[in-house]
């Protein structure tokens, strides 16, 4: 499909009954909003199962804030830092005299081009499967009307997948030149000295650990008693370790009172409500997100957003409304492009009255890619203690994996959580080289049907050697020998 088809707009005068090929008195049977991992993984399912789909998209490439503004550029730009600093800081570089200090523009050159890469497959997929890009804000006018830009289109149902944006509080002045949030901080094109993070949630503390691998002074200010409390608690200790050793200040239970840009672009302070300030050459405002659901028109369909901009649905993805779906970061936790791709698909599979999908809608891995990486997937200790599951647990040590000592990357457990009669596999918490690749062998294991899920199949396995895989032997080992 090309361009001009694309942008073909509704004749208002003469609805289209059934000549569009979508068998409905409405231009589209599924209307999306928002071209992210969301709104793809609706419009890719529902075209799929032969509904006449269209995607409406403000901003003028496809892809969504995963692509341009959060996942896509923030992976890229970690790749280039950790990959840099890696060669620099190499023993053997270095006493070859090999000093160099990349700029920030160096660091971000890669990126454009890999997200330039993600749009063409993307926009490639929706060419293929005949589904039109309407280019355009989209905000509703009736129950089974949007408005893009001045076109209207009629379609059966819809899918709201339009994603959030950092949160700015009013009292935050991020036009000051030293102010960013995790959009604007992408525009950075000279490397500060210091920066102060504010929020250590998972954006926090991947910028967090990012920068610092540069070798910039870095204040982590936690609104909350530990860093990523959703975690596990040994995982969290390991990951305070390793942030602390690496340099960065963190601050535990402070809350912000006001932040000042200093003259010009020459700082920021941060003053917190314990009394204490803080002043850097820059300041991340990384606490929390707001659902992008203002100019959408929600009052025309009555819906009514929370506080935070974010919709609430029930099991099936669908809104107060019946035929309005959504999906993805509008309607919050997880929050992750993951979660989001396979909310989507759900939700169609859902209009399309298909029972013979089995989404794992609850089976959702973590992975957080600090300095080493973090993920996990199934129950915390916490939560197995808390349910008084009867668990014992298998750890493997990455520094005593061969592959881990030949790489270099030798910080990093595995634990198997599991129950101690059954020996199902019941939690996998990684953190370490690789991490968020390896914890997808132990997901695949919990998945199984009983009796196929226990650490048996750790043991029983004959994995490559040597491989970071192979931890899951030993952990699973470790576990048994605990057994009486
Ligand atoms: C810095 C950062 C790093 C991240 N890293 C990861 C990670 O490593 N792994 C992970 O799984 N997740 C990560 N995430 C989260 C992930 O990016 C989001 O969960 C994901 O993008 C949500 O997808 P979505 O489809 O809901 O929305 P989005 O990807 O945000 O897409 C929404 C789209 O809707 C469009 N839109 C909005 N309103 C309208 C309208 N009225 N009309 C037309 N179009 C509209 C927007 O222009 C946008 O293109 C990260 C996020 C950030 C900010
Ligand atoms: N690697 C990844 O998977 C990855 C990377 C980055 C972001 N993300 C996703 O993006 C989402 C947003 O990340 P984030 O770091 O901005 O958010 P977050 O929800 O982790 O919180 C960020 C900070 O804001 C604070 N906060 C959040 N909601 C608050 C509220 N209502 N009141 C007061 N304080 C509040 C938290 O205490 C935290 O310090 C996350 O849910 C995450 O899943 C994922």
């Amino acid at each position: 499909m090309n361009d001009s088809q694309n942008d073909t707009p509704h004749d208002d005068s003469a609805p289209c009954v059934s000549s569009n090929g979508s068998g409905t008195a409405h231009d589209f049977n599924l209307l999306v909003i928002g071209s992210g991992p969301g709104g793809e993984g609706a419009a890719m399912q529902a075209a799929k199962g032969g509904y006449r789909v269209a995607v409406a998209e403000k901003h003028p490439l496809i892809g969504g804030g995963c692509t341009h503004w959060g996942t896509i550029p923030s992976k890229a730009l970690r790749y280039a830092i950790t990959s840099t600093m890696t060669t620099l800081n190499n023993p053997m570089f270095r006493q070859w005299g090999l000093r160099f200090s990349p700029s920030m523009k160096q660091l971000k050159q890669g990126t454009q081009a890999i997200i330039a890469k993600q749009v063409n497959m993307r926009q490639s997929f929706y060419e293929r499967n005949n589904v039109p890009i309407l280019r355009g804000e989209a905000r509703f006018v009736d129950d089974h009307t949007i408005d893009v830009d001045g076109q209207r289109y009629t379609a059966d149902h819809f899918v709201i997948a339009t994603g959030s944006r950092p949160y700015r509080p009013p009292n935050v002045d991020f036009d000051h030149p030293c102010i960013f949030d995790s959009d604007t901080i992408l525009d950075l094109d000279t490397k500060p000295h210091s920066i102060t993070v504010y929020g250590a949630g998972v954006i926090g503390v991947e910028y967090a650990a990012m920068f610092r691998n540069l070798g910039i002074k870095i204040n982590l200010v936690n609104t909350r008693d530990k860093l990523l409390e959703f975690l596990d608690d040994e995982i969290i200790d390991a990951l305070s370790y390793h942030l602390r050793d690496q340099g960065v200040i963190i601050r535990h239970n402070e809350e912000f009172e006001s932040l000042d840009g200093c003259e010009g672009d020459s700082g920021a302070v941060m003053t917190l409500k314990s009394g204490k300030r803080l002043k850097t050459d820059i300041v991340l405002w990384a606490n929390g997100r707001q659902g992008n659901t203002d100019t959408l028109g929600l009052e025309t369909v009555g819906l009514e957003p929370n506080s935070r901009g974010q919709l609430v649905v029930d099991d099936q993805f669908q809104t107060a409304r019946d035929h309005i779906y959504a999906v993805g970061d509008v309607i919050g936790y997880p929050s992750l492009a993951s979660a989001a791709y396979t909310q989507g698909r759900a939700a169609s599979m859902h209009m399309l009255g298909r029972k013979d999908g089995n989404l794992r809608l609850n089976d959702i891995p973590t992975g957080i890619y600090t300095s080493p990486e973090i993920s996990s997937v199934g129950k915390t200790e916490r939560e197995l203690t808390a349910a008084r599951v009867p668990y014992e647990v298998g750890q493997s040590n990455f520094k005593s994996l061969a592959r881990a000592q030949i790489t270099g990357r030798t910080v990093g457990i595995l634990k198997l959580l599991f129950h101690r009669d059954t020996k199902e596999l019941l939690g996998v918490h990684c953190f370490g080289a690789n991490a968020s690749e390896i914890i997808h062998i132990g997901q695949a294991v919990m998945n199984q049907p009983a009796p196929n899920n226990t650490i048996e199949y750790f043991v029983e396995t004959t994995f490559n050697y040597p491989t970071m895989a192979e931890a899951y032997r030993v952990a699973a080992l470790n576990g048994y020998n605990r057994l009486f």
